[in-house]
């Protein structure tokens, strides 16, 4: 099935008729299918297709598949490797538009934005094509000649389970550094979003990848559960919500299986006085209202000191309010539609509940229904600000995941260190300030495992992502991740006679 049958125009004209489902090298047709589910366009409310979900039948097929290309893939050379990631990067590059065009009408978030997950992900895949032809071991010496070596081997067949909000570059950030490895991966995407992770599957084994080598299972919870018991798994990375989390790692638990959990975070960003007011304010506004305000490191508590909060609301509320939201295929579209009706409404819910606690809605907070016809069933809102926040509001406390920004002012730095890190999730963090050596202290201080300093939500695949306390374990990107998908072997050998005691 050609990439091509998905080709869209604008929104309101797709339907996905495609299988979504993808292993041994090709899309997969479910024969008796028992259970499909329907997935939405967000920009109109439109049904895209019937998603065919997995049971146990399925994912045996495709484990197997797994185990099978991982006999091939683990003894090449990384050289090898990298020589067929580098070309599923070029297809990338050249498919750019039609996956960016897909990833919007299945996510809702703006082409723009959708064009540089893509990116991302291309150059994840590049990045980590140069680490495979780096893993290596150590030499130790011992005494009498005898020396010991370390081997970095892969784990086997590793498992992805991603969200919705960032469907092909989870995708890619988790196959990358696995296959790099020399590992296999089932990955299952979020059955709201299941579009785009099979157009990767495809790439990689037009690429010259074996069949069986990234594989597509379709579902959600059950289809999860399957894959996380599977006895010939050796590894979950998942991507979601703190309390899938739990479930993943006490599944996982049950074979000693390891896991990377990327999970959600209600991140603080600190704004002292001697900031750059444009700065500070574009950074507050790049940290909540990407992809909707569905990002998982979000900036969502921004304390602001108090000398500098009027000036800073007054201009964040003026940019907030010159968002451009609508058509998510339209260029001009800064803000495209939340995932799913019933998020949208939990999303405004949040909103309704601030006001009730107490917050001021400065502005936003709103169902927000474009003129063109066609999008009258979307999800949009109009993006939120909320002034005269406190550390105790549900808005403060928990992750919204939608486009509302919480404002809280603080006095001094060390009291805007105790409520910045008054949280059980600690993924991300921020600080603007123009003094150099607060910056630094700050950030030491700060309980977060990404820290932005004068910028936010920036993650060059270079650099490793992931969280402290509940928002994870391990990291994603970087050299560090190869740690997360290898094992490392100890070999001793000796030169000289056995001494034996015996
Ligand atoms: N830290 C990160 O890198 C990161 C990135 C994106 C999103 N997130 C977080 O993800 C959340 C939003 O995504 P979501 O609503 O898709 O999360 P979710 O936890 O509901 O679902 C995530 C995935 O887990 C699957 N799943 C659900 N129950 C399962 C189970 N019992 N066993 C196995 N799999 C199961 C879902 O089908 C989906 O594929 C937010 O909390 C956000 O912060 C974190
Ligand atoms: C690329 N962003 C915007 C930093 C998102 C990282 C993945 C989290 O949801």
């Amino acid at each position: 099935m050609r990439l091509a049958a998905l080709r869209c125009a604008s929104s309101g004209t797709v339907d996905v008729k495609v299988p979504l489902n993808f292993w041994c090298g090709d899309r997969v047709k479910i024969k008796d299918v028992s259970t499909t589910e329907p997935v939405y366009e967000p920009a109109t409310g439109r049904v895209l297709c019937e998603l065919e979900l997995c049971g146990s039948v399925e994912v045996n097929q495709a484990v197997q598949a797994a185990q099978s290309a991982y006999q091939a893939w683990s003894r090449m050379s990384g050289m090898e490797r990298a020589h067929i990631m580098i070309e599923a990067a070029r297809i990338i590059e050249n498919r750019r538009e039609d996956i960016a065009e897909i990833e919007v009408v299945n996510n809702g978030k703006s082409i723009t934005e959708a064009r540089m997950d893509v990116d991302s992900a291309r150059l994840c895949i590049e990045y980590y094509a140069g680490v495979a032809s780096t893993l290596a071991g150590q030499h130790i010496q011992l005494p009498g000649g005898s020396f010991a070596y370390t081997r970095r081997e892969p784990l086997g067949v590793c498992v992805g389970i991603g969200a919705w909000n960032y469907p092909f570059q989870i995708a890619a950030w988790k196959s990358a550094p696995a296959l790099a490895c020399g590992n296999s991966m089932v990955f299952k995407p979020s059955p709201v979003t299941p579009v785009t992770a099979v157009m990767l599957a495809e790439i990689y084994a037009k690429a010259g990848a074996p069949e069986g080598l990234f594989n597509i299972v379709q579902g959600g919870q059950e289809t999860g559960n399957l894959l996380c018991h599977h006895p010939d798994v050796a590894k979950v990375s998942f991507t979601g919500s703190v309390p899938t989390g739990k479930k993943i790692m006490e599944m996982c638990s049950k074979g000693v299986k390891q896991v990377t959990l990327e999970l959600g975070g209600k991140s603080p960003l600190l704004i002292f006085e001697d900031s750059d007011l444009g700065n500070a304010v574009k950074g507050a506004l790049m940290a909540n209202f990407l992809s909707q305000g569905q990002v998982c490191s979000n900036g969502t508590r921004v304390f602001v000191q108090r000398q500098m909060l009027p000036e800073f609301l007054e201009e964040v509320v003026r940019r907030t309010k010159d968002i451009e939201i609508g058509d998510p295929l339209l260029e001009s579209t800064r803000m495209g539609a939340l995932v799913s009706r019933p998020h949208l409404d939990r999303v405004l819910g949040y909103v309704e509940q601030a006001r009730k606690e107490g917050a001021k809605v400065l502005c936003g907070g709103e169902p927000f229904v474009p003129l063109d016809p066609k999008l009258r069933g979307g999800y949009y809102m109009t993006p939120c600000v909320l002034g005269d926040c406190t550390d105790d509001m549900t808005c403060v406390k928990e992750e919204i995941f939608g486009p509302v920004m919480s404002v809280l002012s603080f006095e001094t730095e060390e009291e805007a260190l105790l409520r910045a890190n008054n949280s059980a999730l600690g993924l991300a963090a921020g600080v603007f300030t123009s003094d150099v050596k607060r910056a630094h202290r700050v950030v030491e201080h700060l309980k977060a495992g990404s820290c932005f300093i004068n910028n936010y939500n920036i993650t060059p695949v270079e650099v490793p992502f992931g969280g402290f306390k509940m928002s994870g374990i391990g990291r994603e990107n970087g050299q560090v991740t190869v740690e997360h998908y290898t094992q490392m072997k100890t070999v001793f050998v000796e030169m000289g006679d056995v001494d034996s005691l015996f």
